[in-house]
């Protein structure tokens, strides 16, 4: 069975209103999957309707069995008057997490992400790569199954980009289903084994890149020759 499995006809903000149309693509386990695609293409879009939170849905989304998914917004959200840690307290008593194992996994998650020494203090209060990290460690904290990311990369030093690309290729390691929306398409390039690309709210070519460059007619293309030879002339206008 899929991680996740999205077959929409037609959704968008508004009843009637269609921003994407035939949406559809599976993530298995241990796969990371691209959502690439120009400003406005539908790609966050396609998120929300993934997360339930579209007016307009025809079409299904089903995730697969075994566990919680997590969502990692493009903007940080936190509670104004939680701190790292209080956070992390709420997330485990939601998620019903084992104290012992769930602080021991915390303290490594700080340690690695440099977050142990503000731990005590408001992430509301952090920078945005700090903010970042802090929803990553907070996603991780409870082991998911599927993973959905969107734009992971923006305000990321090299360090915590390095950082954030071994977690997730641990994450994808452990059987975790990855779905990633990025601009970075070189990174996107080395990690994702598949991508699912979108323009003007539809799929114009889905597969690993050998198969995205044959449908391109790009035999030797990089996945940024792909894009643009797919998005050319689309930009964001609809
Ligand atoms: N809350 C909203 N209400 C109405 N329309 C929206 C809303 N959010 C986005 N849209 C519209 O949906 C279309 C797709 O936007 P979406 O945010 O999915 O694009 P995207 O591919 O994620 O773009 P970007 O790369 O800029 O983040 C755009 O035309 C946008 O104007």
């Amino acid at each position: 069975m899929s991680l996740l499995n999205i077959e929409i006809k037609s959704a968008g903000y508004e009843k009637g209103d269609s921003i994407i149309t035939d949406i559809a693509f599976r993530i298995e386990q241990g796969e990371l999957v691209g959502l690439i695609g120009p400003n406005g293409a539908g790609k966050s879009t396609t998120i929300k309707a993934v997360l339930g939170l579209l007016e307009h849905m025809d079409g299904s989304v089903a995730f697969g069995s075994g566990g919680n998914y997590a969502y990692i917004p493009e903007r940080p959200l936190f509670y104004d008057e939680l701190t790292l840690w209080e956070h992390l307290d709420f997330v485990a008593a939601v998620e019903e997490l084992n104290e012992e194992e769930y602080r021991k996994k915390a303290d490594v998650l700080l340690d690695t992400y440099k977050l142990a020494h503000h731990a005590h203090e408001f992430p509301s209060k952090y920078s945005k790569g700090m903010q970042q990290k802090a929803m990553l460690i907070l996603a991780m904290i409870t082991d998911p199954y599927l993973y959905i990311i969107d734009e992971p990369f923006m305000g990321l030093d090299p360090d915590a980009m390095k950082l954030f690309l071994d977690s997730i290729e641990k994450e994808r390691k452990r059987g975790a289903g990855i779905l990633m929306s990025t601009h970075v398409l070189d990174t996107a390039e080395k990690i994702c084994n598949r991508f699912i690309m979108i323009s003007n709210g539809r799929i114009v070519a889905k597969g690993t890149l050998e198969e995205i460059r044959l449908q391109c007619r790009l035999p030797e293309g990089s996945l940024y020759d792909c894009y643009h030879f797919l998005a050319e002339g689309d930009g964001d206008e609809r």
